[in-house]
């Protein structure tokens, strides 16, 4: 059996928990299958050269890590520069907050091929590569240049945007023709392998050559749709665990007078997070009832707090909280508890279960995991409630969550209305099919499903 080979920026010792999607289930799928896992260290070295790093590999458990540590000039071109200053905002359809003009590019592709030239000497010739996100796009290309023969394939955790927004990326043409250099290129929804589609077939002339298979540049790609999920046992194991059984108890105490609602994101202007305030400043004005009552706690985890937007969203969220909170606190009432801090993952079941709604409301999203981990975490007898925005990627699975258009406040409000509200009969049976889902597309699915086409390409 071939050696799986994963690649991504972020990378994490899967005996420990990270936050982050990507990181928590390639975590999880490494576990499972052995294998090498090869990416960043997050750490940088304030003086080291431009194109070079140290390599550290070491084993945790079944898994071999390999750590890359980078220069402090490639991690500001590569990972916070062309990564997160240019195609994190482009895909996620922010073209207002992409800076496009910058000299970032030369830096990304300088990092993709030390990664490449660090790789290759690890490699064994039937390794299965699976290469992820929107950090490492021209890594198989790299690869392929260096003479690297073996199936490789790229997953994208993030949107695709249209072509029309793509095509405004100077090197757009560059980019996605990297993308041939893959066996296997998978996204999170059906929207996105549209979008790929389309912009293939007007911007490459790559022609269709068999079902969501494309041929340009003298190569052929197959795209397809895998949707990723999490792993539910595991979920639920953390849920009975000490720490998130603790965390329930003292929420459920602290909050009885309470109807509860939670929000679980990183600090990314990506997430909706206002939106989502003023969505709930509406439901106080708009309905009375739940003043002295409805309390949202909203956890906002620090993300990439070096990149301009970042910092920005962070003072729009904490005074649109302040706001609130004055106008409609009282000494016994905080309508808003922001926690701008990250909450370690073993405690989130706890704390989802002692919500009764839950706020997933991203103007734009990759997957979103945190929607299928408060399903998961529910108690089925009384399930909590489920407002999912129609623009995450999980919103095409999830469709019996309360589903809403983030950008339309009274809207979100009204739903959140009908959340609360909701008859027990109601939220069981909605609850029952989003968990039917959950469980039979968890992240052990995604896995398999990706490396089996993988390995079957001809
Ligand atoms: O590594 P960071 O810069 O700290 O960011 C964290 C991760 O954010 C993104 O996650 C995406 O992947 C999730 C799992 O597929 C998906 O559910 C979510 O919708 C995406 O936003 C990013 O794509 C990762 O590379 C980052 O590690
Ligand atoms: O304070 C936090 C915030 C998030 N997470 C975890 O980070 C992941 C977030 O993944 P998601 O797909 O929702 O979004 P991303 O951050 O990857 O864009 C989920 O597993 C969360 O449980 C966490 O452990 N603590």
């Amino acid at each position: 059996m071939s050696r799986l080979v994963v690649v991504s920026n972020r990378i994490a010792d899967p005996r420990k928990p990270a936050a982050g999607g990507l990181a928590v289930a390639l975590g999880e799928t490494l576990k499972k299958t052995g294998g090498l896992w090869f990416g960043w260290s997050g750490k940088t070295v304030p003086d080291g050269m431009p194109g070079e790093g140290k390599l550290n590999v070491h084993t945790a458990g079944t898994v071999t890590l390999a750590e890359l540590d980078l220069a402090e000039e490639d991690v500001d071109a590569y990972y916070r520069g062309y990564s997160n200053g240019v195609l994190w905002p482009v895909f996620h359809y922010r073209l207002d907050l992409a800076h496009l003009e910058s000299g970032y590019l030369s830096g990304y592709r300088r990092v993709n091929r030390l990664f490449a030239r660090k790789l290759a000497p690890l490699l064994r010739e039937d390794d299965l590569i699976w290469i992820h996100d929107y950090h490492l796009i021209p890594l198989a290309a790299e690869l392929r240049a260096m003479g690297c023969a073996n199936r490789i394939g790229f997953f994208l955790h993030i949107p695709l945007p249209p072509q029309q927004i793509l095509a405004a990326i100077p090197s757009h043409e560059w980019l996605m023709r990297a993308l041939f250099a893959y066996d296997l290129v998978g996204f999170q929804s059906e929207a996105d392998l549209l979008n790929f589609s389309h912009y293939v077939q007007a911007e490459a002339t790559a022609e269709p050559v068999g079902v969501s298979q494309f041929r340009a540049f003298n190569s052929t790609v197959q795209a397809g749709t895998f949707p990723i999920g999490i792993d539910v046992d595991e979920f639920r194991r953390l849920g009975q665990a000490r720490e998130a059984r603790d965390t329930y108890d003292t929420t459920c105490k602290e909050y009885s007078r309470r109807r509860l609602l939670i929000g679980v994101d990183r600090l990314d202007y990506s997430k909706g997070l206002p939106q989502r305030i003023r969505a709930f400043g509406e439901l106080l004005r708009e309905y009375p009832e739940n003043r002295h009552s409805a309390t949202l706690l909203q956890v906002a985890s620090p993300s990439r707090e070096d990149v301009d937007a970042y910092v920005d969203i962070q003072h729009e969220l904490e005074s649109l909280c302040g706001a609130i909170n004055g106008n409609y606190g009282d000494l016994d009432w905080m309508p808003v508890r922001y926690i701008h801090r990250i909450i370690a993952r073993r405690r989130l079941p706890g704390l989802y279960r002692a919500c009764d709604v839950a706020l997933v409301t991203p103007l734009r999203d990759g997957m979103n995991l945190v929607a299928k981990e408060f399903v998961v975490a529910q108690d089925e007898s009384d399930p909590g409630v489920l407002v999912l925005s129609r623009f995450a990627g999980a919103a095409e699975q999830l469709k019996d969550a309360l589903l809403v258009n983030p950008y339309d406040i009274p809207g979100t409000a009204q739903a959140i209305q009908r959340a609360l509200q909701m008859p027990l009969e109601e939220r069981r049976a909605r609850h029952a099919a989003l968990l039917e889902n959950i469980c039979r597309y968890d992240v052990h699915w995604w896995c398999r499903q990706f490396l089996e086409t993988l390995a079957e390409i001809r």
